[in-house]
């Protein structure tokens, strides 16, 4: 059997703080392996940029909760050009936008919106079973509320200097300070809210990636895909 085939309906699960390396690290891991990727952070920003886009005032919860089943919301799995559009427009560019990104966390911890986007998750996932396809899917609460029964589960951290050394090189700022402080405000958020916080389990094998190179965290993950595979 060769490593591709063990990992043949492999479910890794893989949460972490903004900037830890998730979603780069996912989509190589799937590359690498012929895998489908789900980056659940993309669900909760187009989620967000069509309640901004339709003047629901996302600071109230009520009024989010009222709306989450408005949008249609449907995400591409394939690791080489991952998509995501809302009612069939492609929003890739916009959930990006500072608008959204200042937003998301307030609308991600309205428990209506997750109970949604946690169902089309799990539909997708199940997808890729029937298919006899593995998939990567990362988040904030995939080892522990989304898929805990995956065979891999990983919290990826790196500090906060490397995090936001990171965002910034990708976003092309030179304010690393304003960058690590919005980190920080979103971390707070999303790992205070009442509803599936971020949270690190003991189950879920801890990555620290801060002095590692994107390929070393990618082979690291891939080594313990082909081993859970082999089990
Ligand atoms: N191990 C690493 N070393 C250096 N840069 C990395 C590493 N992992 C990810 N990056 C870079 O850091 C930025 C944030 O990574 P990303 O995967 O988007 O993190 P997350 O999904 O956790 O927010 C990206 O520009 C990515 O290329
Ligand atoms: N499974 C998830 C994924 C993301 N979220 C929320 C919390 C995050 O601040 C936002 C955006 O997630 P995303 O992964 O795009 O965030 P990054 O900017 O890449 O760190 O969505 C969540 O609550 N649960």
């Amino acid at each position: 059997m060769s490593a591709q085939d063990s990992t043949e309906g492999i479910v890794i699960a893989i949460d972490g703080p903004s900037g830890s390396g998730k979603s780069s690290t996912s989509r190589g891991v799937a590359k690498a392996r012929d895998l489908r990727y789900l980056d659940t952070g993309a669900m909760y920003r187009a989620l967000t940029w069509w309640m901004l886009d339709n003047g629901v005032d996302v600071e109230d919860a009520a009024a989010v909760a009222a709306a989450v089943e408005r949008p249609v919301i449907t995400m591409g799995t394939d690791p080489n050009a991952p998509s995501v559009s809302v009612d069939g427009r492609d929003v890739a560019a916009e959930i990006r936008s500072k608008e959204v990104t200042g937003s998301v966390s307030a609308v991600s911890a309205v428990p209506e919106a997750r109970e949604l986007l946690v169902r089309t998750q799990r539909e997708v996932i199940a997808a890729a079973r029937a298919a006899g396809a593995g998939i990567v899917v990362e988040g904030r609460d995939i080892t522990t509320v989304v898929a805990p029964d995956a065979p891999v589960k990983l919290f990826l951290t790196a500090s906060p200097e490397a995090r936001a050394q990171r965002r910034s090189r990708e976003v092309r700022t030179s304010d690393v300070a304003a960058t690590q402080a919005d980190l920080a405000r979103r971390d707070k958020l999303d790992s205070s809210r009442t509803h599936s916080p971020l949270t690190q389990t003991a189950d879920a094998t801890e990555l620290d990636t801060t002095g590692l190179t994107l390929d070393e965290v990618v082979a690291l993950v891939v080594k313990l895909a082909d081993e859970a595979g082999a089990r």
